[in-house]
């Protein structure tokens, strides 16, 4: 703004001047008189052209700070103590897929997914009751039903004699989270099948122990190994292979309980985890022994393939099965995934297509599997 003085001022203090003038000052001549008016008539115009000056300067930067504010990358909302949108920019009604006119005093909480409604309030009622900015990921609901997530930032404002209100910054983070569930996906699943990798069997095995040891309940690990799966492979290629695998995964997965894990262990070899068995060993070895079977019989049912040349093939493939009982924490996950892979190396042994129990030590030390008929 400029510090020349305005119209209503210049007046206030050409009328005093006029009246400290004695009457003779205004005696002076016609001639000097009007040339002064018309100096003075200058000067207003030029202060009112820089007054218009001020002002067109000042719509300009209150036009850039309105696109500034609409259509900045994150939406900002400004939202009453009880939650109500008070103002919102473009962005921000995008971001919810409603018209910005339409979103004024609606509530903000239904645009939050449901699972989050609980997480969004405690946090709106820290936010009220503190003076620092404090932020929160919500899974958000767009108009159309649509979920994404956003960090919103948010911060009370209270000025004296006034409400107080919420200022949010609310910042589309869905790609950020999207690639962490990516990246969490590659870490821990099979890209091919699906399944828990290793990585995660491991970690399952852990609280599959620790839950053993709480409940007193036997669990079960099974090692399960295709036969002759390589043939497929060399006759037909890879990507006929990698169908058989798929289907492998499907078929195990439908034999299990919810509670479950079936892993892949890599190249044709799977892991299932049973959880929460009996507390009697011999009721455990029976529940095992029947899941064992189960997918024993459903991996030997026939499949059908389509080859690399796209002729439908039909493959008959069976699978050597070892399961080892553990209970109570008493022996190591290693240990257990060792045995577990020994029984089934007697499977193989043994003619293949059968299922075999790790026997627990012998009071000799030696460690031994018994055999179960196929
Ligand atoms: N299609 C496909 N094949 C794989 C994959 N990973 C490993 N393999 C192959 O799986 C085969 C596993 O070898 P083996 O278990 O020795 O083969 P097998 O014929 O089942 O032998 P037995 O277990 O002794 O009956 C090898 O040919 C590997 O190349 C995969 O992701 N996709």
């Amino acid at each position: 703004m400029s510090d020349q003085p305005n119209a209503e001022q210049l007046r206030r203090a050409a009328e005093a001047k006029l009246a400290r003038k004695p009457p003779a000052a205004i005696e002076m001549p016609l001639e000097t008189l009007l040339h002064e008016l018309q100096v003075h008539q200058i000067e207003l115009e030029m202060q009112n052209e820089n007054l218009r000056q001020s002002q067109f300067e000042l719509e300009k930067s209150r036009d850039r700070y309105m696109d500034f504010y609409d259509f900045a990358p994150v939406g900002y909302l400004t939202l009453s103590e009880s939650g109500l949108i008070l103002e919102i920019n473009l962005t921000g009604a995008g971001m919810l897929g409603v018209e910005r006119s339409k979103l004024r005093y609606r509530r903000l909480t239904p645009f939050v997914s449901t699972d989050y409604h609980d997480r969004w309030l405690r946090h709106f009622m820290t936010v009220l009751g503190s003076r620092e900015p404090q932020a929160c990921d919500l899974a958000m609901m767009h108009d159309n039903g649509s979920t994404f997530f956003a960090r919103m930032d948010c911060m009370r404002q209270h000025k004296a004699g006034s409400e107080p209100e919420v200022r949010v910054v609310m910042t589309d983070i869905t790609d950020r989270i999207r690639n962490e569930e990516e990246i969490r996906k590659l870490a821990f699943y099979d890209a091919l099948t699906q399944l828990p990798n290793r990585r995660l069997l491991n970690d399952r095995l852990d609280q599959a122990m620790a839950g053993s040891r709480r409940s007193l309940r036997f669990g079960a690990l099974m090692f399960i190994d295709l036969d002759n799966f390589k043939p497929l492979n060399d006759q037909y290629g890879h990507d006929t292979g990698d169908l058989l695998l798929i289907e492998v995964a499907r078929r195990i997965t439908r034999c299990l309980r919810e509670m479950d894990t079936v892993a892949r262990f890599g190249g044709d070899e799977f892991v299932v985890l049973l959880n929460e068995l009996d507390t009697g060993k011999e009721a455990s070895v029976t529940q095992a022994r029947h899941i064992a079977e189960k997918i024993r019989y459903a991996l030997a049912e026939p499949y059908k393939l389509k080859s690399h040349e796209k002729l439908e093939l039909e493959y008959h493939c069976s699978s050597s099965i070892g399961v080892v009982l553990f209970i109570n924490h008493e022996t190591r996950p290693d240990d257990i995934l060792k045995w577990a892979d020994m029984a089934m190396y007697q499977a193989k042994a043994a003619g293949r297509n059968r299922v075999i129990f790790f026997e627990q030590e012998k009071p000799s030390g030696l460690r031994t599997a018994s055999r179960e008929t196929p």
